[in-house]
């Protein structure tokens, strides 16, 4: 080990293997413009997280259930039920994809794998522990027992308040207070909703018990907390496929904070991966150097924080020295290290038939 900033940053990474649970059901993504299917990817917010994390160089235990027909070669293995299906998620967008939020995104879940238990976690204790469902797999005691063997829970809202119709499987949300996972609130550490999300909560409330995210497209996000608020400056892209952009988001922010950055500098990051995500369609692929760069200049703004603040558990709300600098930091680098226009492509199904055969979509399940 050659200088003593190696070395630490070698001893932080050697900490922070499996320090992060990540629960949540891998699934299958059809992504269909004007009744074609124009995409199929892997999706999940595991998955994107998880894709986050690979990229930083952060390991993690991620729980996921899945059925034999998945076939993705993914880091962190899955539980295969023999007797399920994988989760699938047809996301409609029929009103184009260049627009400013998600509003014209329809998504239904036409196949659900199970639930995840309480049994199904680790014996084991965590640092960080995120709950990111999609498809209503994560249930109030299986978020109790995150509580229960993690530090601090990270919640993303699309886990708690999605409901399904029982027709064609459209989601749905509901108030968050109608819901089993109302009561845990105070217990959780953060949780994060979109804009379209958040309306489904009273944020002056839920504030006083959990730190709240709230990301909003194009324009960045704001973090609220108990005595305070923050607006977190957005990244200039491309919006190709807004998929994955509020979990790529969520593992930006997540990796800041368990690299030890304050939480204005790791919503940041939250927002590069947010930008980055939504330039590529389905699970991003990040540009090595770029990636290089975000990992030097985060063990920095780690140290110099240090240097400036005493360094303990408890999230740093405040934005700390050189924060701005920060942001022009990623801004270049981001700039530098553009993604190639092969990447933004829309991933084709070689012909219509292997994607029915791949992910049994037949006319009738397409048109309802
Ligand atoms: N068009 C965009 N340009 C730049 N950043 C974006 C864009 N869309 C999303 N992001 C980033 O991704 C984050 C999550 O996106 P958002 O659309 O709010 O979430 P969700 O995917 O859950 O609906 C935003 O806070 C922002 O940082
Ligand atoms: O786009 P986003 O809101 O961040 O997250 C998405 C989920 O809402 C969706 O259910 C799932 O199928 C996608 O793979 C992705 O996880």
């Amino acid at each position: 080990m050659g200088t003593t900033a190696e070395a630490a940053a070698h001893k932080s990474q050697q900490q922070q293997q499996s320090r992060v649970l990540i629960v949540g059901n891998y699934c299958h993504d059809v992504l269909i413009q004007n009744n074609a299917v124009k995409a199929v990817s892997l999706g999940g917010a595991a998955s994107f997280i998880s894709n986050v994390f690979n990229g930083v160089s952060i390991s993690c235990n991620l729980v996921s259930k899945v059925g034999e027909d998945f076939k993705y070669p993914v880091s962190y293995t899955p539980i295969v039920i023999h007797t399920l299906k994988t989760t699938v998620f047809h996301s409609y967008f029929d009103l184009g994809f260049h627009g400013n939020d998600h509003q014209d995104r329809i998504l239904k879940r036409v196949c659900a794998c199970d639930t995840i238990r309480p049994s199904d976690l680790p014996d084991t204790r965590f640092k960080y522990g995120m709950a990111v469902g999609v498809g209503g797999e994560i249930l109030p005691e299986t978020l109790e027992r995150m509580i229960e063997i993690c530090d601090v829970v990270f919640a993303d809202i699309q886990a708690l308040i999605r409901a399904f119709d029982s027709v064609d499987g459209t989601v749905k949300l509901v108030k968050l207070e109608e819901t089993g996972f109302y009561p845990l609130l105070p217990r959780i550490g953060v949780l994060k909703a979109s804009s379209e999300e958040a309306v489904f909560m009273d944020v002056e409330e839920v504030r006083k018990w959990c730190c709240v995210v709230v990301t909003n497209g194009k324009h960045g996000c704001k973090v609220y907390w108990k005595d305070g608020e923050l607006g977190i400056s957005p990244f200039l892209a491309n919006q190709e496929d807004p998929t994955g952009a509020g979990d790529s988001f969520f593992g930006g922010f997540v990796a800041g904070l368990v690299q030890g950055l304050a939480v204005p500098d790791a919503a940041l990051l939250g927002n590069l991966f947010g930008s980055l995500s939504v330039e590529q369609v389905g699970l991003p692929k990040f540009d090595t150097r770029l990636l290089q760069r975000v990992k030097d200049e985060v063990q920095r703004r780690k140290m110099q924080c240090l240097l400036h603040e005493r360094s303990d558990d408890e999230l740093k709300f405040l934005r700390p020295v050189g924060h701005e600098q920060f942001h022009t930091f990623l801004v270049a680098a981001r700039l530098i290290t553009p993604c190639s226009i092969e990447e933004h492509q829309w991933n084709s199904p070689s012909s219509a038939m292997e994607t029915e055969q791949m992910f049994h979509i037949t006319r009738s399940n397409l048109n309802y």
